[in-house]
């Protein structure tokens, strides 16, 4: 049994141990077996008449006294635990499953119409509960059917709400805007990526919901709309037994306890269930990441101090033998504007080419543009750095050149050419890639690795199958090819044992190797372009400096050009060959790392920012130099 099945059942019974855990336990035992035997034990002293004991109350022999016909009231409690408890399952399992579905469509449909269906489930939702259930009982007519029906349609607004509410939460993970740009589909990322992240959750809330049902069953028998004579459940005693609570308390507080029991058990049940599959805890990883971390001047941290200096930064060489890119596309004193130059000079085409790049995200008083005008072009096999404070738009640049900034941002371009395909119309659409050639050219031509490595993974699916997805799904290979293949390029970004880390679950690897799994997902193809959105912040130094030379490496060995954006200049003159540098979203300076090591910047933000940056040589009791208010 793999370690994270072994630590969630240790899990599991250390939480079902628990004072809650054993008495949901207790209670449910108690209900399966009256479920199961009380008709056959009790079933004939529940129906037989005895007109010599009408209304009896309590004693030794009817320890909860008789009803109006003469028949044992306990009994009958007892044998109205089956029809009760299926009852109250049917409905669960009809509103959970038609809940999850309602949930998913707006994951499925798109944007449009998927607020439509939002609206829908919100109206539902503002409906009070127990008046919807009557609502739909009297619609559907009084019965049994009727009632299960009314019940289950009542459930579905709120488990639609909660399903749509948990899958709103994983879509803004990495993992799914990967899958995108994978070109996989809605219904594939929903069934592969969505739900198995939030299943859990929602098998707890089944529980709970299943508790609540009963109870809603309860009380349609009680105002007479459930089950009807000779049936009965607890509800249907309760209003027969209600009359008489004078006479035989029983008849009320039997049938009455019988539904707190059963109700209290369910909700245990639920409880230990979210202690045992962790998911509080859970939950709160789902949460989207914050559009943005606080700005404010370029952060020059502890992992700056220890790798500075620009020969060899992070270990890895920027000699101009090694560097695949042609070093003379940059001119920098072309200053802030695109150039056109290394097209002018080598007559060769750019792999990536961006003009006129805007995003505008809403805000209360009105539209900000976060990213203005941008324009750059990056040849192919170049290793290019986007470096700029945090905030300064860099990564919804890298975002909106991928396609996978979604409304309410608005995203327009003059021109996004990659690797010859035309990606202006697909910038702003969220990853919609229209047609199955751009997805298939997209998803094999264009890699991202992001931030966060632990956001960078589907949690619930084996990093194997992550890694040989995009073989199965644009190169056409068989399963055993692809898993082959994911295989031999974890073994090429340096996983040790691939064979058996292929089995593994993301969160079986560090941080470092989650990331070189994302490198290895993006060499399933033959990546033209590799855009590194801050891959190695999170990490720590020595595992930073792994990830920057096996990057470097794959540009080499597979061609690749790389976008690495950073906000640590350190680490891009240590790795890149240009560097374009952004400012309040603006791209105010193209440079040779060349150029720039040796002072030659002329934009006074990147002086700013290069002097910023501690020296290993420099005087220690001087301050570190602040970029102050610029123009
Ligand atoms: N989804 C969004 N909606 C509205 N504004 C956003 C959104 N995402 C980012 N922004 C804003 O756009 C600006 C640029 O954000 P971006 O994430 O591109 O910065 P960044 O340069 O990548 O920063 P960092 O280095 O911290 O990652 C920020 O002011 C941010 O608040």
């Amino acid at each position: 049994m793999a370690r994270s099945s072994i630590k969630k059942a240790s899990r599991l019974r250390s939480a079902f141990l628990s004072p809650i855990g054993i008495a949901a336990a207790l209670g449910l035992v108690v209900l399966a077996a009256l479920t199961i035997i009380a008709p056959a034990v009790w079933g004939s002293a529940a129906s037989t008449a005895d007109p010599y004991n009408l209304s009896r109350p309590p004693s030794a022999q009817h320890w909860l006294g008789t009803d109006a016909g003469g028949r044992d009231i306990g009994a009958r409690t007892l044998v109205a635990t089956r029809l009760s408890i299926l009852m109250a399952l049917a409905a669960t399992a009809i509103g959970v499953s038609l809940g999850v579905v309602v949930g998913c469509l707006p994951t499925v449909l798109g944007r449009r119409t998927g607020r439509m269906v939002t609206a829908a489930v919100n109206l539902a939702i503002a409906f009070p509960g127990l008046l919807l259930v009557i609502m739909l009982a009297v619609i559907m007519g009084q019965g049994l059917l009727g009632a299960i029906l009314a019940i289950g349609l009542a459930i579905i607004p709120a488990y639609g709400r909660l399903t749509q509410t948990l899958s709103a939460s994983v879509a803004g993970r990495d993992y799914i805007a990967a899958a995108r740009i994978l070109g996989i589909s809605r219904p594939r990322i929903l069934f592969r990526h969505v739900l198995p992240n939030v299943r859990e959750p929602l098998i707890v809330n089944a529980s709970i919901t299943a508790g609540g049902a009963l109870i809603a069953f309860a009380g349609l028998s009680f105002l007479g709309l459930g089950v009807q004579p000779p049936s009965y459940d607890w509800g249907r005693l309760l209003n027969e037994g209600i009359g008489r609570i004078w006479v035989t308390p029983g008849a009320a507080v039997g049938p009455a306890v019988a539904v707190v029991f059963a109700g209290v058990t369910f909700t245990l049940l639920g409880e230990t269930l979210a202690r045992g599959l962790g998911i509080e805890r859970r939950v709160s990883r789902l949460l989207p990441p914050k559009p943005a971390r606080a700005g404010g001047p370029v952060q020059v941290g502890s992992e700056a101090a220890e790798i500075v200096d620009h020969e060899g930064v992070a270990g890895v060489s920027h000699s101009p033998s090694t560097s695949p890119g042609p070093r003379s596309v940059v001119d920098s004193r072309t200053g802030p504007q695109p150039v056109d130059g290394f097209e002018r000079v080598s007559g060769i085409q750019p792999v990536l080419r961006v003009r006129g790049l805007r995003v505008d995200a809403p805000t209360d008083t009105g539209w900000r543009r976060p990213v203005r005008d941008v324009g750059f072009d990056i040849a192919p096999g170049e290793i290019v750095g986007l470096v700029g404070e945090s905030g300064s738009g860099k990564s919804l640049t890298c975002l909106s050149v991928a396609g996978l900034l979604e409304e309410p941002l608005q995203v327009t371009a003059e021109e996004i050419t990659f690797d010859g395909l035309d990606l202006a119309p697909l910038a702003g659409s969220g990853g919609r890639v229209g047609s199955r050639r751009l997805a298939a050219a997209l998803g094999t031509r264009m890699a991202l690795v992001f931030q966060d490595p632990m956001a960078s993974l589907n949690p619930a699916l084996r990093v194997g199958p992550q890694v040989a997805e995009i073989g199965l799904l644009h190169e056409g290979l068989d399963r055993q090819t692809a898993s082959e293949r994911a295989i031999d390029r974890l073994d090429a970004v340096r996983i040790p044992d691939p064979r058996r880390r292929a089995r593994q679950y993301p969160h079986e690897y560090s941080g470092g190797m989650r990331q070189r799994a994302m490198l290895a997902m993006g060499l399933m193809g033959t990546p033209s372009l590799i855009i590194a959105d801050e891959p190695t912040t999170a990490l720590d130094v020595t595992v930073q400096q792994e990830v920057l030379r096996l990057l470097h490496q794959v540009s080499r060995e597979a061609g690749s050009a790389v976008l690495f954006v950073s906000h640590d200049i350190a680490v891009v003159t240590g790795l890149c060959t240009r560097v374009l540098v952004m400012f309040r979203g603006e791209i105010v300076e193209q440079i040779a790392v060349d150029d720039l090591v040796a002072g030659r910047a002329e934009h006074p933000y990147t002086q700013a920012l290069l002097a910023a940056v501690p020296s290993m040589t420099g005087d220690r009791n001087r301050p570190l130099a602040t970029i102050g208010d610029l123009p």
